[in-house]
Protein backbone atom coordinates (compact mmCIF):
# COMPACT_ATOMS: atom_id res chain seq x y z
CA UNK A 1 0.00 0.00 0.00
CA UNK A 2 1.25 3.52 -0.37
CA UNK A 3 -0.51 7.10 -0.17
CA UNK A 4 0.35 10.05 -1.76
CA UNK A 5 -1.29 13.79 -0.78
CA UNK A 6 -0.63 17.56 -1.39
CA UNK A 7 -0.54 20.28 1.40
CA UNK A 8 -0.85 23.87 0.93
CA UNK A 9 -0.18 26.26 3.32
CA UNK A 10 1.97 29.32 1.75
CA UNK A 11 3.56 26.88 -0.02
CA UNK A 12 2.51 23.94 -2.25
CA UNK A 13 4.13 20.38 -0.79
CA UNK A 14 3.76 17.23 -1.65
CA UNK A 15 4.34 13.37 -1.45
CA UNK A 16 3.55 9.76 -0.58
CA UNK A 17 4.60 7.10 1.94
CA UNK A 18 6.36 3.91 0.09
CA UNK A 19 4.26 0.87 1.52
CA UNK A 20 5.83 -2.33 0.14
CA UNK A 21 7.80 -5.68 1.72
CA UNK A 22 10.92 -4.81 0.47
CA UNK A 23 13.23 -2.54 -1.05
CA UNK A 24 14.71 -2.30 -4.63
CA UNK A 25 17.43 0.03 -3.49
CA UNK A 26 16.32 4.01 -3.79
CA UNK A 27 18.31 7.63 -3.81
CA UNK A 28 17.34 10.80 -3.38
CA UNK A 29 18.13 11.70 -7.26
CA UNK A 30 18.48 14.66 -8.69
CA UNK A 31 18.88 14.94 -12.78
CA UNK A 32 20.18 18.18 -13.96
CA UNK A 33 18.94 19.84 -17.33
CA UNK A 34 21.89 18.69 -19.10
CA UNK A 35 21.01 15.11 -18.13
CA UNK A 36 20.37 13.16 -21.57
CA UNK A 37 17.41 11.47 -21.49
CA UNK A 38 16.94 8.57 -24.24
CA UNK A 39 12.94 7.83 -24.42
CA UNK A 40 12.43 4.28 -25.98
CA UNK A 41 10.38 5.91 -28.92
CA UNK A 42 10.55 9.50 -28.68
CA UNK A 43 14.12 10.03 -29.29
CA UNK A 44 16.81 11.98 -26.92
CA UNK A 45 16.31 15.16 -24.75
CA UNK A 46 19.52 16.81 -24.48
CA UNK A 47 17.86 19.84 -22.50
CA UNK A 48 14.78 19.75 -19.95
CA UNK A 49 13.81 20.74 -16.98
CA UNK A 50 15.70 19.84 -13.56
CA UNK A 51 14.14 17.18 -11.66
CA UNK A 52 14.58 15.82 -8.12
CA UNK A 53 12.67 12.64 -6.37
CA UNK A 54 12.98 9.55 -5.34
CA UNK A 55 14.54 6.65 -7.80
CA UNK A 56 16.33 3.15 -8.31
CA UNK A 57 19.03 4.11 -10.22
CA UNK A 58 20.00 1.66 -13.02
CA UNK A 59 22.67 1.75 -15.62
CA UNK A 60 22.39 5.48 -14.99
CA UNK A 61 18.94 6.07 -15.77
CA UNK A 62 16.66 7.20 -12.64
CA UNK A 63 13.38 4.81 -12.48
CA UNK A 64 11.58 7.59 -10.37
CA UNK A 65 8.94 6.59 -8.08
CA UNK A 66 8.01 9.75 -7.11
CA UNK A 67 9.71 13.46 -8.22
CA UNK A 68 9.02 17.32 -8.86
CA UNK A 69 10.84 19.76 -11.22
CA UNK A 70 11.98 22.99 -10.92
CA UNK A 71 8.49 24.45 -11.88
CA UNK A 72 6.89 22.90 -9.11
CA UNK A 73 5.04 20.24 -10.82
CA UNK A 74 4.95 17.09 -9.20
CA UNK A 75 3.95 13.41 -9.59
CA UNK A 76 3.90 9.98 -7.87
CA UNK A 77 3.65 6.19 -8.88
CA UNK A 78 1.57 4.14 -6.99
CA UNK A 79 0.71 0.30 -7.15
CA UNK A 80 -2.87 -0.04 -9.31
CA UNK A 81 -2.59 -3.61 -8.93
CA UNK A 82 -4.80 -5.81 -11.18
CA UNK A 83 -6.31 -2.39 -12.77
CA UNK A 84 -3.22 -1.05 -14.90
CA UNK A 85 -3.59 -2.11 -18.59
CA UNK A 86 -1.42 -0.58 -20.77
CA UNK A 87 -1.40 -0.14 -24.25
CA UNK A 88 0.99 -1.69 -27.08
CA UNK A 89 3.16 0.88 -29.15
CA UNK A 90 2.07 2.50 -32.17
CA UNK A 91 4.36 3.53 -34.44
CA UNK A 92 2.34 3.96 -37.53
CA UNK A 93 0.29 7.17 -35.76
CA UNK A 94 2.50 10.20 -36.13
CA UNK A 95 0.21 12.27 -33.69
CA UNK A 96 0.53 9.77 -30.92
CA UNK A 97 3.64 10.04 -28.35
CA UNK A 98 4.55 6.10 -27.25
CA UNK A 99 5.84 6.07 -23.58
CA UNK A 100 6.73 3.13 -21.80
CA UNK A 101 5.22 3.10 -18.17
CA UNK A 102 8.82 3.57 -16.45
CA UNK A 103 9.26 7.12 -18.20
CA UNK A 104 6.18 8.49 -17.48
CA UNK A 105 7.75 10.60 -14.58
CA UNK A 106 10.64 11.99 -16.95
CA UNK A 107 8.50 12.15 -19.63
CA UNK A 108 6.21 14.72 -17.88
CA UNK A 109 8.32 16.34 -15.20
CA UNK A 110 11.10 16.89 -18.20
CA UNK A 111 8.73 19.26 -20.46
CA UNK A 112 5.53 20.27 -18.23
CA UNK A 113 5.47 22.82 -15.99
CA UNK A 114 2.17 23.18 -15.08
CA UNK A 115 -1.20 20.33 -15.07
CA UNK A 116 -3.33 22.14 -17.44
CA UNK A 117 -0.11 21.57 -20.05
CA UNK A 118 0.43 17.94 -19.03
CA UNK A 119 -3.44 17.74 -19.45
CA UNK A 120 -2.71 18.78 -23.06
CA UNK A 121 0.91 16.10 -22.88
CA UNK A 122 -1.61 13.55 -22.11
CA UNK A 123 -4.05 14.30 -25.24
CA UNK A 124 -1.05 12.89 -27.25
CA UNK A 125 0.07 10.12 -25.57
CA UNK A 126 -0.28 6.76 -26.18
CA UNK A 127 1.16 5.02 -22.29
CA UNK A 128 2.83 1.46 -23.13
CA UNK A 129 3.77 -1.14 -21.55
CA UNK A 130 7.32 -2.02 -23.05
CA UNK A 131 9.38 -3.31 -19.62
CA UNK A 132 12.30 -1.08 -18.92
CA UNK A 133 14.30 -4.46 -18.72
CA UNK A 134 13.87 -7.98 -17.89
CA UNK A 135 14.84 -7.33 -14.30
CA UNK A 136 12.37 -4.80 -14.21
CA UNK A 137 8.73 -5.84 -15.74
CA UNK A 138 6.64 -2.89 -15.97
CA UNK A 139 4.78 -1.99 -12.78
CA UNK A 140 1.07 -1.71 -12.34
CA UNK A 141 0.92 1.79 -11.48
CA UNK A 142 -1.68 4.43 -11.07
CA UNK A 143 -0.89 8.16 -10.85
CA UNK A 144 -1.32 11.68 -8.89
CA UNK A 145 0.29 14.66 -10.43
CA UNK A 146 -0.08 17.51 -9.21
CA UNK A 147 1.10 21.72 -9.05
CA UNK A 148 0.02 24.37 -6.14
CA UNK A 149 -3.47 24.98 -8.15
CA UNK A 150 -4.78 21.73 -9.03
CA UNK A 151 -4.23 17.57 -8.86
CA UNK A 152 -5.22 15.18 -11.32
CA UNK A 153 -4.85 11.28 -11.08
CA UNK A 154 -4.40 9.46 -14.27
CA UNK A 155 -5.19 5.58 -15.01
CA UNK A 156 -4.36 3.58 -17.89
CA UNK A 157 -7.48 1.10 -17.85
CA UNK A 158 -8.71 -1.61 -19.94
CA UNK A 159 -10.93 1.33 -21.42
CA UNK A 160 -8.02 3.80 -22.24
CA UNK A 161 -6.31 6.59 -20.59
CA UNK A 162 -8.44 8.03 -17.86
CA UNK A 163 -7.45 11.58 -16.54
CA UNK A 164 -9.61 12.63 -13.07
CA UNK A 165 -9.82 15.43 -11.51
CA UNK A 166 -8.11 15.43 -8.41
CA UNK A 167 -10.30 17.64 -5.37
CA UNK A 168 -8.65 16.28 -2.81
CA UNK A 169 -5.01 15.94 -3.52
CA UNK A 170 -4.31 12.14 -2.46
CA UNK A 171 -4.23 8.89 -4.08
CA UNK A 172 -3.90 5.73 -2.80
CA UNK A 173 -4.34 2.47 -4.18
CA UNK A 174 -7.04 0.14 -5.89
CA UNK A 175 -10.17 0.67 -6.58
CA UNK A 176 -10.06 2.80 -9.44
CA UNK A 177 -10.01 6.79 -8.53
CA UNK A 178 -13.66 6.97 -9.73
CA UNK A 179 -14.84 4.25 -7.00
CA UNK A 180 -12.61 5.88 -4.11
CA UNK A 181 -14.05 9.02 -4.55
CA UNK A 182 -17.55 7.89 -4.76
CA UNK A 183 -16.62 5.56 -1.48
CA UNK A 184 -15.88 9.30 0.42
CA UNK A 185 -19.48 10.16 0.57
CA UNK A 186 -19.79 7.52 3.41
CA UNK A 187 -18.38 9.57 5.10
CA UNK A 188 -19.90 12.65 4.52
CA UNK A 189 -20.89 13.18 7.86
CA UNK A 190 -17.65 13.37 9.99
CA UNK A 191 -15.94 16.43 11.23
CA UNK A 192 -13.58 17.92 13.61
CA UNK A 193 -16.35 19.38 15.91
CA UNK A 194 -18.63 17.25 18.72
CA UNK A 195 -22.01 15.92 16.51
CA UNK A 196 -25.17 17.56 17.08
CA UNK A 197 -27.10 15.32 18.64
CA UNK A 198 -29.93 14.31 15.70
CA UNK A 199 -30.19 10.66 16.81
CA UNK A 200 -33.95 11.45 18.30
CA UNK A 201 -35.53 14.09 19.39
CA UNK A 202 -35.76 13.41 23.52
CA UNK A 203 -32.96 11.06 24.05
CA UNK A 204 -30.28 13.02 25.95
CA UNK A 205 -26.73 11.81 24.65
CA UNK A 206 -23.66 12.33 26.49
CA UNK A 207 -20.94 13.19 24.81
CA UNK A 208 -17.75 11.05 26.87
CA UNK A 209 -15.57 11.62 24.49
CA UNK A 210 -13.53 14.33 22.21
CA UNK A 211 -12.83 13.56 18.46
CA UNK A 212 -16.63 12.21 18.43
CA UNK A 213 -17.69 13.80 15.34
CA UNK A 214 -14.69 11.34 13.58
CA UNK A 215 -16.42 7.81 15.05
CA UNK A 216 -16.97 5.87 11.15
CA UNK A 217 -13.00 7.03 10.04
CA UNK A 218 -11.59 4.01 8.86
CA UNK A 219 -8.83 2.62 10.94
CA UNK A 220 -8.01 -0.05 8.86
CA UNK A 221 -4.99 -0.77 6.33
CA UNK A 222 -6.77 -1.19 3.33
CA UNK A 223 -6.20 0.86 0.71
CA UNK A 224 -9.85 2.33 0.05
CA UNK A 225 -10.18 2.77 4.26
CA UNK A 226 -6.66 4.81 3.94
CA UNK A 227 -7.80 7.03 1.13
CA UNK A 228 -10.64 7.87 3.34
CA UNK A 229 -8.53 8.08 6.51
CA UNK A 230 -5.86 10.60 4.46
CA UNK A 231 -8.67 12.28 2.68
CA UNK A 232 -9.98 13.62 5.96
CA UNK A 233 -6.81 14.34 8.17
CA UNK A 234 -5.37 16.45 4.98
CA UNK A 235 -8.43 18.43 4.50
CA UNK A 236 -9.06 19.28 7.98
CA UNK A 237 -5.20 19.84 8.31
CA UNK A 238 -4.10 23.15 10.03
CA UNK A 239 -0.82 24.27 10.71
CA UNK A 240 1.57 27.65 10.63
CA UNK A 241 2.84 28.65 7.39
CA UNK A 242 6.56 28.06 7.93
CA UNK A 243 8.67 25.71 6.15
CA UNK A 244 9.36 23.61 9.64
CA UNK A 245 5.18 24.14 10.37
CA UNK A 246 4.64 22.99 7.03
CA UNK A 247 6.82 20.22 6.55
CA UNK A 248 5.95 18.89 10.54
CA UNK A 249 2.49 19.10 9.80
CA UNK A 250 2.79 17.04 6.33
CA UNK A 251 4.56 13.92 8.13
CA UNK A 252 1.68 14.06 10.41
CA UNK A 253 -0.68 13.99 7.65
CA UNK A 254 0.86 10.62 6.12
CA UNK A 255 1.55 9.40 9.91
CA UNK A 256 -2.24 8.67 9.91
CA UNK A 257 -1.45 5.98 7.11
CA UNK A 258 1.67 4.52 8.14
CA UNK A 259 2.40 1.11 8.28
CA UNK A 260 3.87 -1.04 11.14
CA UNK A 261 6.02 -4.13 10.45
CA UNK A 262 3.82 -7.16 11.97
CA UNK A 263 0.01 -5.17 10.94
CA UNK A 264 0.06 -6.35 7.01
CA UNK A 265 1.44 -9.88 6.12
CA UNK A 266 1.72 -9.99 2.02
CA UNK A 267 3.50 -13.60 2.62
CA UNK A 268 4.40 -16.55 4.78
CA UNK A 269 6.55 -13.73 7.04
CA UNK A 270 6.68 -11.22 4.92
CA UNK A 271 5.23 -7.89 5.90
CA UNK A 272 4.60 -4.59 4.42
CA UNK A 273 5.80 -1.59 5.79
CA UNK A 274 6.24 2.19 5.62
CA UNK A 275 9.93 2.13 3.46
CA UNK A 276 9.80 5.96 3.41
CA UNK A 277 7.83 9.20 3.50
CA UNK A 278 8.63 11.82 1.13
CA UNK A 279 7.65 15.66 1.27
CA UNK A 280 8.77 17.67 -1.58
CA UNK A 281 8.08 21.69 -1.37
CA UNK A 282 7.21 22.14 -4.85
CA UNK A 283 8.60 26.09 -4.94
CA UNK A 284 11.93 25.52 -3.51
CA UNK A 285 12.83 22.19 -4.73
CA UNK A 286 13.53 20.48 -1.44
CA UNK A 287 12.96 16.67 -1.35
CA UNK A 288 12.83 15.83 2.89
CA UNK A 289 12.39 11.96 3.66
CA UNK A 290 12.01 9.88 6.39
CA UNK A 291 12.69 6.26 6.53
CA UNK A 292 11.03 3.59 8.50
CA UNK A 293 14.36 3.18 10.46
CA UNK A 294 15.03 6.57 10.62
CA UNK A 295 12.44 9.14 11.44
CA UNK A 296 14.21 11.94 12.03
CA UNK A 297 13.68 14.29 8.45
CA UNK A 298 16.49 14.27 6.17
CA UNK A 299 16.93 17.00 2.78
CA UNK A 300 18.39 17.28 -0.15
CA UNK A 301 17.85 20.43 -1.23
CA UNK A 302 18.13 20.90 -6.03
CA UNK A 303 18.81 24.37 -5.93
CA UNK A 304 22.44 23.75 -3.85
CA UNK A 305 23.22 21.07 -6.83
CA UNK A 306 24.49 22.53 -10.77
CA UNK A 307 21.48 22.35 -12.13
CA UNK A 308 23.52 22.93 -15.40
CA UNK A 309 25.54 20.14 -15.36
CA UNK A 310 24.86 16.84 -17.34
CA UNK A 311 25.49 13.79 -14.95
CA UNK A 312 23.08 12.55 -11.96
CA UNK A 313 23.47 13.54 -8.20
CA UNK A 314 22.41 10.38 -6.05
CA UNK A 315 21.99 10.66 -2.51
CA UNK A 316 21.68 7.41 -0.74
CA UNK A 317 19.06 7.03 1.87
CA UNK A 318 20.17 7.71 5.90
CA UNK A 319 18.92 5.20 7.53
CA UNK A 320 19.79 4.11 11.07
CA UNK A 321 17.61 6.18 14.10
CA UNK A 322 19.05 9.20 15.39
CA UNK A 323 18.28 9.52 18.73
CA UNK A 324 18.63 12.93 20.41
CA UNK A 325 20.02 12.08 23.89
CA UNK A 326 19.27 15.11 26.72
CA UNK A 327 21.41 13.70 29.03
C1 LIG B 1 6.21 -1.08 -5.27
C2 LIG B 1 6.01 0.42 -5.45
C3 LIG B 1 4.57 0.75 -5.13
C4 LIG B 1 4.28 0.55 -3.68
C5 LIG B 1 2.82 0.45 -3.48
O1 LIG B 1 1.99 1.09 -4.10
N1 LIG B 1 2.48 -0.45 -2.56
C6 LIG B 1 1.12 -0.84 -2.36
C7 LIG B 1 1.03 -2.33 -2.44
S1 LIG B 1 -0.57 -2.83 -2.77
O2 LIG B 1 -1.18 -2.02 -3.78
O3 LIG B 1 -1.29 -2.77 -1.53
O4 LIG B 1 -0.44 -4.18 -3.28
C8 LIG B 1 6.30 0.90 -6.87
C9 LIG B 1 6.19 2.45 -6.93
C10 LIG B 1 7.17 2.91 -8.01
C11 LIG B 1 7.66 1.59 -8.65
C12 LIG B 1 9.00 1.64 -9.39
C13 LIG B 1 8.97 2.71 -10.50
O5 LIG B 1 7.81 2.59 -11.29
C14 LIG B 1 10.23 2.65 -11.38
C15 LIG B 1 10.55 1.25 -11.92
C16 LIG B 1 9.58 0.84 -13.04
C17 LIG B 1 9.94 -0.52 -13.59
O6 LIG B 1 9.02 -0.86 -14.59
C18 LIG B 1 9.90 -1.56 -12.48
C19 LIG B 1 10.88 -1.19 -11.39
C20 LIG B 1 10.61 0.20 -10.79
C21 LIG B 1 11.81 0.49 -9.89
C22 LIG B 1 9.27 0.23 -10.00
C23 LIG B 1 9.27 -0.81 -8.85
C24 LIG B 1 7.97 -0.79 -8.03
O7 LIG B 1 6.89 -1.18 -8.81
C25 LIG B 1 7.70 0.63 -7.46
C26 LIG B 1 8.80 0.93 -6.43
Amino acid sequence: MCTAATYKTKDFYMGRTLDYEFAYGEEVTVMPRNYPLHFRYMGDMSEHFAIIGMAHVADNYPLYYDAVNEKGLGMAGLNFVGNAVYAEPDTEADEKENVSQYEFIPWVLSQCSSVKEVRSLLMRINLVGTPYSEMFPAAQLHWIIADENEAITVESVKDGLKVYDNPVGVLTNNPPFDIQMLILADYAGLSPKQPVNTFASGVDLNMYSRGMGTIGLPGDLSSRSRFARVAYTKMNSRSGDSENESVSQFFHILGSVEQQRGCCEVADGKYEITIYTSCWNAAKGIYYYTTYENSQISAVDMNREDLESSGLKRYPLVNGQHINYQN
